[in-house]
């Protein structure tokens, strides 16, 4: 069967992991990983994480100009680097590369760029793209409608180095028509990859949602799962809650 041939953007904490994980799948082909300096440059992330073959081949940004995506063809582009990348969405698109962002922070102009890309080809956007946390995310919106009157606070934890407030909690507090300077709590110690909670309290019992991510594979498999959700589609904005929120649509017990 032909492979799914995936292109990363970031070779950071995350990006080494999602690498790891497309390598890890004979579904893939790793073909490149483009990263900011020139560490690394032309070697391949495979032998770095310590595969003995040639796949993902290193380019640095400087190198991604207007032929790259075309002399470097792959089926999708994966972006776990930072919000600059998103420049570089309209060339990739144009070259028929469907688009998987995870960057957890855009501005509204990145936002606004991200859309308008939509009507080229499939863009999917996603702050945090584990399947648990979109589950988490549709089983909340249930909960609310089930209990209008609840209080809810949101709780997001990560490791100490994370500047900016989750991106994952500011989309919980907007579908769920939360003032996140108001609901929104955010703590920062040690390593922890990512925990989100969120606490309905009423008055005789308090009901909690929960997910962490144990691992940063649980991002790799994210990917790789909207990589394939995308496969087929038309051109369209994308979310992982919408996807999954279909998916609860199809499968919903009739009692
Ligand atoms: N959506 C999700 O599920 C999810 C999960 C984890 C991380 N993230 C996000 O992914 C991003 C990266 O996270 P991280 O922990 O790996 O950070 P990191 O700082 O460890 O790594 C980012 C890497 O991207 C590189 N980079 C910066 N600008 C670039 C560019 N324009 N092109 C290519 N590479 C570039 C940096 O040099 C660095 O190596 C952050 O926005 C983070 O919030 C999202
Ligand atoms: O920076 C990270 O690492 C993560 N950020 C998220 C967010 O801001 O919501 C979620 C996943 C991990």
């Amino acid at each position: 069967m032909k492979k799914i041939r995936v292109g990363i953007f970031g070779f950071g904490k995350t990006g080494k992991v999602i690498a790891n994980e497309f390598l890890n799948d004979s579904q893939f082909a790793l073909t490149w990983v483009v990263r900011k300096g020139y560490a690394d440059h032309h070697k391949y992330a495979s032998r770095l994480l310590g595969y003995e073959f040639d796949a993902g081949k290193i380019f640095s940004i400087e190198d991604v100009d207007n032929d790259f995506f075309r002399e470097r063809p792959v089926d999708a582009l994966v972006d776990f680097s930072d919000s600059s990348g998103v420049y570089l969405y309209k060339k990739a698109a144009e070259a028929g590369i469907s688009i998987v962002s995870a960057i957890s922070k855009y501005e509204q102009e990145e936002i606004d760029l991200i859309k308008s890309l939509a009507k080229y080809n499939r863009v999917l956007y996603s702050p945090n793209i584990t399947l648990g946390i979109n589950v988490l995310m549709v089983a909340a919106q249930i909960l609310q409608k089930i209990a209008p009157h609840a209080d809810i606070e949101i709780v997001e934890e990560h490791f100490k180095g994370k500047r900016e407030v989750s991106g994952t909690a500011k989309r919980i507090a907007n579908l769920l028509g939360l003032n996140e300077e108001e609901h929104l709590n955010s703590i920062r110690v040690g390593g922890i990859v990512g925990r989100h909670e969120i606490i309905f309290g009423m008055p005789n019992q308090t009901i909690r949602l929960q997910h962490e991510s144990i691992n940063r594979a649980a991002f790799g498999q994210g990917a790789i799962f909207a990589v394939k959700c995308l496969i087929g589609q038309p051109p369209g904005l994308y979310t992982m809650e919408t996807i999954i929120a279909e998916m609860f649509r199809q499968n919903i017990p009739v009692y």
